[in-house]
């Protein structure tokens, strides 16, 4: 077999689709074209989506140099800069990935628990009562708070603010939604509006220069956070980071370290409150940590984590992840020409009935009782690009919702179905999830 079947429609409505309705378009072509079908994205080639998990697992276990995966990255590069990990390939990405992985240990995000917990009691006890509001932005702050700190540490100076309005008035900018969706659309189309939103990522970028500056001129600091360990990093040959790479990654990590895990949360809050059983339990054992409870005891709760999975498992925030062919290659029985783009569909593969009984049902209970293997359970995808944050990840999803449970008592408002949007790179809850917040708390702690 050569290429798999295709949707009756014409490039530009399959790139719409799957700009507006990602979930339901790939369920949709799912079910009219089977498990492997082919998509045609404009201006970015052919995609064959994958579901079937041994498919997944040959590509993602597959020789690094034939699956690319920073190529599909590309339209990332104007605001993450060349040197971002999210672009580079082959012996590049192996050392800049070892260089930052000593972040992300076990111990260095358990440091964060009570940071986690603290910054999430504060906001969550800020909420008014009887009020419906959107809860993603409440999540972002959290998010957001801690990986600035972990990428610069705790001080809170004024440039520190600064850099911190000037990245979220980016991420928060149309034109940069636009921008990704099309770089050419947002950048000839939008004139005037292009050059101040380029004017933005220059002031963030010098800001960000200025932390590096400093930091490079002191002298034997062990901090701890991330900035310091990128500093400090050699690579095999005992050379340093370069200026710009530790700027292109600190903005990535910035980037991918708090926009993924705030729509999680926030689909979590969704899946919570619309499951009355699951919310019960889960709040039943946080409760029963007692009034003084830590952040790493909330973590260690093995019912959280299956929530916390189960959510990942049926809203990944990141549907599909790509790699480009570089040669001929034949995965799943199909054969890839070079420049074609293999894509497991995580959203696919997290529904499949063989491995995944009752596939639509929201279910922890099912991570309790058996443990699936990387390729059939992927919400971080895969290989040697497997998310770097996934460790933190987890521990943040969980720590924030263990402390909401503990302490808010909150109900949806607003939709009562969630429809999934894109934000970003990321699919999204409509709405960013509504909810209210009654007057009966659940616990009265420090
Ligand atoms: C719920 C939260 C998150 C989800 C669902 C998620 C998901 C993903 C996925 C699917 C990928 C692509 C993997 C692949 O292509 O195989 C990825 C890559 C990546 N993620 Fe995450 N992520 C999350 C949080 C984070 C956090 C907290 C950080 C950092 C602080 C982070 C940093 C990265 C980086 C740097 C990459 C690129 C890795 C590489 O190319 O080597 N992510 N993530």
């Amino acid at each position: 077999m050569s290429l798999p079947p295709r949707p009756e429609l014409s490039s530009v409505q399959q790139t719409l689709q799957w700009m507006t309705r990602p979930y339901g378009f790939l369920e949709e072509c799912a079910a009219g074209l089977g498990e492997t079908f082919a998509l045609d994205f404009r201006g970015y080639g052919v995609g064959v989506i994958f579901s079937n998990s041994e498919a997944i697992q040959e590509i993602l276990g597959g020789d690094p140099e034939v699956f690319w995966a920073g190529a599909g990255n590309g339209i990332l590069k104007p605001f993450l800069g060349e040197n971002s990990l999210l672009l580079l390939e082959g012996e590049r990405h192996r050392r800049e990935r070892k260089l930052l992985m000593p972040s992300f240990g076990r111990g260095r995000v358990q440091a964060y628990g009570e940071l986690i917990h603290r910054v999430t009691r504060e906001i969550c006890r800020s909420w008014a009562f009887d009020e419906p509001f959107a809860v993603r932005p409440s999540m972002q702050k959290v998010a957001f708070r801690l990986i600035i700190e972990m990428v610069f540490g705790p001080e809170r100076t004024e440039r520190r603010r600064r850099l911190s309005l000037a990245f979220a008035a980016v991420l928060d900018d149309e034109l940069f939604n636009l921008a990704l969706l099309s770089q050419r659309a947002g950048g000839e189309a939008a004139g005037q509006r292009w050059a101040q939103f380029v004017a933005q990522l220059d002031e963030l970028s010098a800001l960000i220069y200025a932390e590096i500056d400093e930091r490079r001129a002191m002298v034997n600091q062990d901090r701890g956070d991330i900035l310091a360990v990128l500093l400090e990093a050699r690579d095999e040959e005992g050379q340093p980071m370069l200026r710009e790479e530790i700027h292109d990654e600190l903005l990535t990590l910035m980037a991918t370290g708090h926009e993924s895990t705030a729509t999680a949360l926030a689909w979590g809050i969704y899946w919570l409150l619309s499951s009355p059983e699951v919310y019960e339990r889960a709040r039943r054992e946080m409760v029963a940590l007692g009034p003084e409870c830590t952040g790493a005891q909330i973590a260690s709760s093995d019912y959280l984590e299956a929530v916390v999975k189960e959510i990942l498992r049926l809203t990944p925030v990141i549907p599909v992840i790509a790699r480009q062919v570089q040669r001929q290659v034949r995965v799943g029985g199909f054969t890839l020409e070079p420049g074609m783009v293999a894509m497991p569909a995580i959203y696919l593969a997290h529904r499949r009935a063989e491995v995944f009984e009752e596939p639509e049902r929201f279910w922890p209970e099912r991570f309790l009782d058996r443990t699936y293997r990387s390729h059939q359970f992927l919400p971080f995808g895969g290989g040697v690009r497997r998310c770097i944050g996934a460790r933190l990840a987890m521990y943040e999803m969980k720590i924030v919702l263990g402390t909401l449970l503990r302490n808010v008592h909150l109900e949806l408002a607003g939709e009562r179905a969630l429809r999934p949007v894109r934000r970003l790179v990321t699919i999204a809850p409509s709405g960013g999830t509504q909810v209210v917040r009654r007057r009966e708390e659940v616990m009265a702690g420090p």
